[in-house]
């Protein structure tokens, strides 16, 4: 039997953090050699980072990532291991994989197909390598093979598919399998999404299944660069089965998991299946002798208990902003979060995230652990217990006006307390007083909510932002932002005023669900060891209708009577952003699906004003503080959805809209058709 241990590293890794990018490959390695793992995947780029941008585009990275991986090949001694860097070859880069085996470098090779939609800019920086070339890269005088390579260790062949290689349907595993390939690795830099491990774990079961091979994935972990998340999705799989799956969301610096392949069985398999082997197999030969295990891999992967539990999404949601708040906080040397806390679903909902990140931190790694990852923050190192870190950590602050009311005072309060977060209460209509005077003996007028509203609501908001900065630059904060994604879509928000902050945690959730979320986090939580780490204190919250607070109470503002339900908001984002349906297309859509809950008339006000608002307010996107991407699909104007500032501003489409509807209402013909 040809048993050989193999292994998969997913490591928290920051863009041209050279120091620690080096120290958390060499940990991994170092762990896989205590293990007695023969064959170690480590992630793609992981000694530049993945989202170094237009850095790859400087020799000086390139070079200092040849330095380090010389660093890294001293440390491999009885150990394959695959390291994800950019190499430069002729005046091009490519995204490359290094093969090292026992100290020696065997070659790179370099990935076929570069993602360029959604949040993925690959193109930019890297040429495609051809399926089946290789050629020749020198460092300090030696050769090295580089491009299409297959290496052989005395009969055990090793084949490589980098990331996206692997989403493709002309996928390089085919011609490894070809090759008679016995182990793929594939170093991944697989963004977060909801739900995505598990397209993730079928590709590499279909792969190991169809190849009768074994699969090696990995994946980075943590927030990386600030708007994509890693969940350090990580697994061995063979001849189909899933032998071993990572636990994601680690606060680690690295995970490693491996386990026990059969090769004998898979190569058997191979047998079975008829494929004729190319006439020119060439491969790169090492004498290294992979060491085999006498004990058969006997147990399976099995599912984490928060991804069984039937809360994916809610778990997910909570897990992943938590830990890119974690990494953000400390990647940025800052010592805390400032939150302007509403008592509205928004600014609780960042708050409970920030509370939640304590906690999950604490469940992931234990509570030293965590403390010592933060240890650069003054008197973080003193607190004994969660609520005392929290309390170190959070700083909220209430800024009530004449609009506010008590039960959102009420609200804000009592969930600060009960994640133990530091409470502050202050009132502002002394600013918006001044501010209102200062301008009224300019204008020579008063200002009044029947000619002024929009201004009278937005001073409101502005005036909340400086002491909000002040408290954030006191303590060496970040401040969070609140913005939604469906106020997001709308630009339902004042600039420069709830705007303010430096990261966007809900800017890709939508307000629909969020409500949803912040009811199962008080009465459900988050599935740690058997328990469940809930948020009581957002039972204020939850009984609230959402509300901006901004016009006077009698007014009884709401955000949906504002805009629209919100669950039709995020219908049409859906239909329009991510489906690119026309106005007439949307508005059809949205009456036979709300045929008998919401009038035509409604329906048609409410498309109307979402492109309207949409076309209008791209400007607020391209100004929204940098934000986490939790989904396949998401506005984020600079890595995602691009929309011109200044545009037509959909007039053209809803003047056919308009006639659409007319016809229609009047008892007449669709006149008007797409
Ligand atoms: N294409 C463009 N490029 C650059 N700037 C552009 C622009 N078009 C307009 N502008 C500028 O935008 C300004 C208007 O934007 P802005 O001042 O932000 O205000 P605006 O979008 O007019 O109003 C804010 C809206 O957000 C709502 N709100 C505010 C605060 C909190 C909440 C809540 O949910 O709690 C809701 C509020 O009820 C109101 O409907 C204009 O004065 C103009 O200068
Ligand atoms: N009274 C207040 N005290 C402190 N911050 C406030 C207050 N009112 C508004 N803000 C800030 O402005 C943001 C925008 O208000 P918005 O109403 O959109 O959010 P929310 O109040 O958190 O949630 P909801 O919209 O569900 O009521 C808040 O999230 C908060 O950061
Ligand atoms: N880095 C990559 O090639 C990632 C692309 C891949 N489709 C993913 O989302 O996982």
């Amino acid at each position: 039997m040809e048993l050989v241990k193999v292994g998969a590293s997913a490591l928290n890794q920051t863009p041209l953090d050279w120091h620690g990018n080096k120290a958390n490959i060499l940990k991994a390695i170092a762990e896989a050699k205590n293990q007695e793992i023969q064959v170690l995947c480590l992630p793609e780029l992981c000694i530049t980072g993945y989202g170094c941008e237009d850095a790859f585009y400087s020799p000086d990275v390139f070079k200092l990532s040849l330095e380090i991986l010389e660093d890294i090949v001293d440390q491999t001694s009885d150990i394959v291991a695959c390291v994800g860097l950019p190499i430069w070859l002729n005046n091009k880069i490519y995204n490359s994989a290094c093969v090292i085996a026992n100290r020696q470098i065997l070659g790179f090779v370099c990935k076929q197909h570069l993602p360029n939609y959604g949040l993925f800019y690959e193109d930019r920086w890297f040429h495609r390598w051809k399926p089946g070339q290789t050629s020749e890269i020198s460092i300090k005088g030696i050769k090295y093979p580089v491009g299409d390579l297959v290496f052989n260790f005395d009969n055990i062949r090793i084949g490589l598919e980098i990331c996206e290689d692997a989403w493709v349907a002309n996928r390089p595993a085919t011609r490894h399998f070809d090759k008679g390939v016995d182990i793929i690795l594939n170093p991944s830099a697989s963004p977060f999404g909801f739900h995505k491990f598990k397209i993730r774990e079928q590709l590499v079961t279909d792969a190991s299944r169809a190849f009768s091979c074994a699969y090696v994935y990995t994946n980075l972990l943590g927030n990386e660069s600030g708007r994509l998340i890693f969940d350090g999705d990580a697994m061995v799989c063979s001849g189909g089965d899933v032998l071993a799956s990572s636990q994601r969301f680690s606060y680690a610096d690295f995970t490693l998991t491996s386990a026990i392949i059969d090769i004998g069985k898979n190569k058997i398999e191979q047998a079975k299946i008829k494929s004729s082997l190319p006439p020119d197999l060439k491969l790169i030969q090492s004498n290294f002798e992979l060491t085999f295990s006498e004990i058969p891999n006997t147990s399976f992967a099995e599912m984490e208990a928060f991804e069984s539990g039937g809360s994916l999404k809610e778990e997910e949601f909570s897990r992943s902003v938590s830990l890119a708040l974690f990494d953000y906080l400390r990647k940025s040397r800052s010592f805390g979060f400032t939150i302007s806390l509403s008592g509205g679903a928004d600014s609780c909902a960042c708050t409970a995230l920030c509370g939640l990140m304590v906690r999950l931190g604490d469940e992931s790694i234990g509570f030293e652990a965590f403390k010592d990852k933060l240890s650069y923050i003054p008197e973080v190192k003193n607190t004994k217990t969660i609520e005392e870190l929290t309390e170190k950590l959070i700083l909220t602050i209430y800024q009530g006006t004449e609009n506010s009311s008590d039960d959102t005072l009420n609200s804000a309060k009592n969930l600060a307390e009960s994640i133990g977060a530091q409470f502050m209460k202050i009132n502002i209509n002394g600013l918006v007083d001044s501010y209102s005077h200062l301008i009224e003996d300019q204008i020579g007028r008063k200002l009044s909510w029947a000619t002024d509203d929009l201004p009278m609501q937005n001073i409101q908001a502005r005036v909340r932002a400086p002491g909000v900065w002040m408290l954030a630059n006191l303590h060496n904060h970040l401040l969070l932002a609140t913005s939604n994604r469906s106020e997001v879509a709308v630009g339902y928000c004042t600039m420069d005023g709830d705007t303010a902050g430096s990261i966007s945690p809900i800017a890709g959730i939508d307000k629909d669900w969020l409500r949803t979320w912040l009811i199962w986090l008080e009465k459900t939580g988050c599935e740690v060891k058997g328990k469940h780490i809930k948020i009581e204190g957002l039972k204020y919250v939850n009984a609230l209708q959402p509300t901006a607070e901004l016009r006077p109470k009698d007014n009884k503002q709401t955000d949906e009577k504002d805009l629209m339900p919100y669950k039709v908001l995020n219908h049409i984002e859906q239909l329009a952003i991510r489906d690119k349906k026309s106005p007439v297309e949307c508005f059809r859509n949205l009456e036979k699906f709300y045929e008998n809950q919401y009038s035509r008339e409604d329906l048609y006000s409410w498309t109307n004003r979402f492109f309207k608002l949409w076309s209008r307010n791209q400007w607020k996107r391209e100004r929204y503080a940098p934000g986490f991407h939790l989904d396949t699909h998401n506005l984020d104007s600079r890595s995602w959805t691009r929309f011109p500032i200044l545009s037509g501003g959909y007039v053209f489409e809803l003047e056919k809209l308009k006639e659409h509807y007319e016809g229609k209402s009047g008892g007449g013909k669709r006149r008007i058709g797409f």
